[in-house]
């Protein structure tokens, strides 16, 4: 691996639950969730992935792809054997702590605290990780102030707009400074003029930073607008990965009768399904988790 590689992942596997001799499947029988005697279902398959320092990367895939299970193994919060995940070049299954401490993450299940302040969501998070206390005043405002919310800082969070929900928990992941910002599903259930927001947040901090980002969408157009570079992920591995316009050219190229494809088709030339509505029961099971999991976020 080269300095110049923020995140790499290879050969990572991970199931959920156990084979039917009892033992555990994928990470280990920490990490497995299902009972003994069920089915393990093997979430992410051998998936080969290197995220550049800087850039902004994007996870695309329909729902069950495999997404946020491999953000939680980056992010160290599935334990995964030595060797398959190093973020910064630290194996995340050695040095978990010191992974951490450069890693700022938004998850797609509330993170803020709705009987308290705006500020004092943030400040929780200075003090959770480390900011010295010197700093910490000065720090919880200057995040506060990179999300646009220090006019309505000292308001209770539960007061807030999904909108402004969205840009404290962006506050909370960048008051410690990260060197990667992890964002899973950061835009979804929010009208346009908040998508926008939250990424124009998003595109300034990391313009003043040179931080990196790595984020899972639904929303192709954001990808095409926002991500440097884009993995489509199904069924637990990598179909296709490239800069939208490389992708897009590949499908021109092997398939000329489309002129102008976007990534939609993109994705359905490589993954020979639709991204969005061919999930099969379990994706439309997944479609009502995922509206609960995002109406339980925004309040
Ligand atoms: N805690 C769990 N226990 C058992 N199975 C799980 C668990 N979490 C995820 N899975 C299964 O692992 C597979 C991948 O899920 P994952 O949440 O990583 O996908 P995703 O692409 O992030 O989807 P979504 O966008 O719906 O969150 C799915 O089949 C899912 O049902």
């Amino acid at each position: 691996m080269t300095v110049a590689e923020a995140v790499v992942c290879q050969g990572l596997e991970y199931s959920f639950g156990r084979a039917k001799g009892g033992s555990a499947k994928g990470g280990s029988a920490k990490g497995a969730a299902g009972k003994a005697g069920s089915v393990p279902t093997k979430a992410v398959d051998g998936l080969d992935l290197a995220v550049h320092t800087g850039e902004v990367f994007g996870l695309l895939g329909p729902n069950g792809a495999g997404k946020t299970t491999t953000i939680r193994a980056i992010t160290t919060l599935l334990p995964v054997p030595a060797g398959m995940v190093r973020v910064f070049g630290h194996d995340t299954a050695k040095r978990r702590m010191e992974v951490r401490r450069l890693l700022g993450y938004v998850p797609q299940q509330l993170s803020a605290e709705a009987g308290l302040t705006g500020r004092e969501n943030v400040s929780l998070f200075a003090r959770v990780f480390d900011v010295p206390g010197r700093e910490r005043a000065e720090r919880v405002a200057q995040a506060l102030a990179a999300v646009d919310l220090s006019d309505v800082a000292d308001r209770l969070a539960g007061t807030y707009s999904g909108g402004m929900v969205r840009r404290l928990e962006l506050a909370q992941a960048l008051v410690s400074a990260p060197r990667l910002l992890v964002l899973d599903e950061p835009t979804i259930g929010l009208d346009p003029i908040a998508r926008t927001s939250v990424w124009e947040c998003i595109d300034a901090v990391r313009a003043a930073t040179g931080m990196t980002v790595l984020v899972t969408t639904h929303y192709m157009d954001e990808a095409e607008q926002y991500c440097d570079r884009v993995a489509l992920m199904d069924r637990g591995r990598i179909r296709a990965l490239g800069t939208p316009e490389e992708l897009k050219a590949q499908v021109r190229e092997q398939d000329p009768r489309l002129e102008r494809p976007t990534l939609d088709d993109v994705f359905r030339h490589f993954a020979g399904r639709n991204l969005a509505h061919d999930n099969g029961p379990e994706g439309e099971f997944n479609d009502v988790r995922r509206t609960r999991r995002t109406a339980s976020r925004v309040g």
